[in-house]
């Protein structure tokens, strides 16, 4: 793990956009589709802001959630309409984009012709993830049941989550599928995150889900 620190955010937004746009580029040097992996929350909104100008070809690149809520995409808690409306914009608005939930009456409608999907996209070419204070990623929240098959290395692509801290039922993208990423990068904000961050690191992924994807992750932090 290797951490970059930032004198505030809008250099992390920058420097993180930029660095996300160049792997992205040198990706599509050697494939004919690449893909992207971003979360939801509060984080990544600014860097979406600027990745979405980037002069890339994109529509050879998959864009996808690490996790969705499952709730109607107009829905302000929705990963899908938070990405679509900050990052499928200008020149990004021609990436193909992937959901791990369309409203459905169960969130397992789906899921595995969608695991089928991400599998053939295996290994992501560059991943985004943010950590809750909990120390969980994507949603892989400590403590939710199923959390061990979701770690397992043998885990399906996705798996609906169902975190008891959490209002609605989820769909996320599994740990051997984000660890797998062939490029890595978490973002977090603030002293708290960052001395969660380290406590992380002294845990299993059972007890802090993160750190069953910090091995060759670039940690970006700001203030
Ligand atoms: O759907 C989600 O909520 C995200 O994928 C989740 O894993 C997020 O990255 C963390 O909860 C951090 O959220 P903040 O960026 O809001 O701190």
């Amino acid at each position: 793990m290797n951490l970059r620190e930032y004198a505030d955010r809008d250099m992390l937004a920058i420097d993180v956009a930029n660095m996300l746009a160049g792997e992205l580029e040198t990706a599509l040097l050697h494939h004919d589709t690449v893909s992207l992996a971003v979360p939801g929350g509060t984080t990544p909104g600014p860097i979406f802001d600027v990745l979405c100008a980037a002069d890339l070809e994109w529509d050879r690149v998959h864009v996808l959630p690490t996790d969705e809520r499952c709730v109607p995409l107009g829905n302000d808690r929705s990963n899908a309409r938070l990405i679509a409306e900050r990052l499928l914009v200008n020149r990004a608005a021609k990436a193909r984009f992937l959901p791990l939930y369309e409203p459905a009456d169960d969130p397992t409608d789906g899921l595995t012709v969608r695991g089928e999907r991400i599998t053939a996209l295996r290994p992501l070419s560059v991943l985004m993830l943010g950590m809750g204070s909990d120390m969980h990623t994507a949603s892989l929240f400590p403590g939710m049941p199923g959390l061990a098959a979701a770690l397992d290395a043998h885990a399906p692509a996705v798996t609906i989550a169902q975190p008891e801290t959490q209002p609605e039922t989820r769909v996320t993208l599994t740990a051997p599928v984000l660890n797998g990423a062939l490029s890595k990068h978490l973002v977090i904000f603030g002293p708290d995150k960052r001395a969660v961050l380290e406590r992380a690191m002294t845990l299993p992924p059972e007890e802090a889900p993160i750190a069953a994807v910090l091995d060759g992750i670039t940690v970006h932090w700001a203030e």
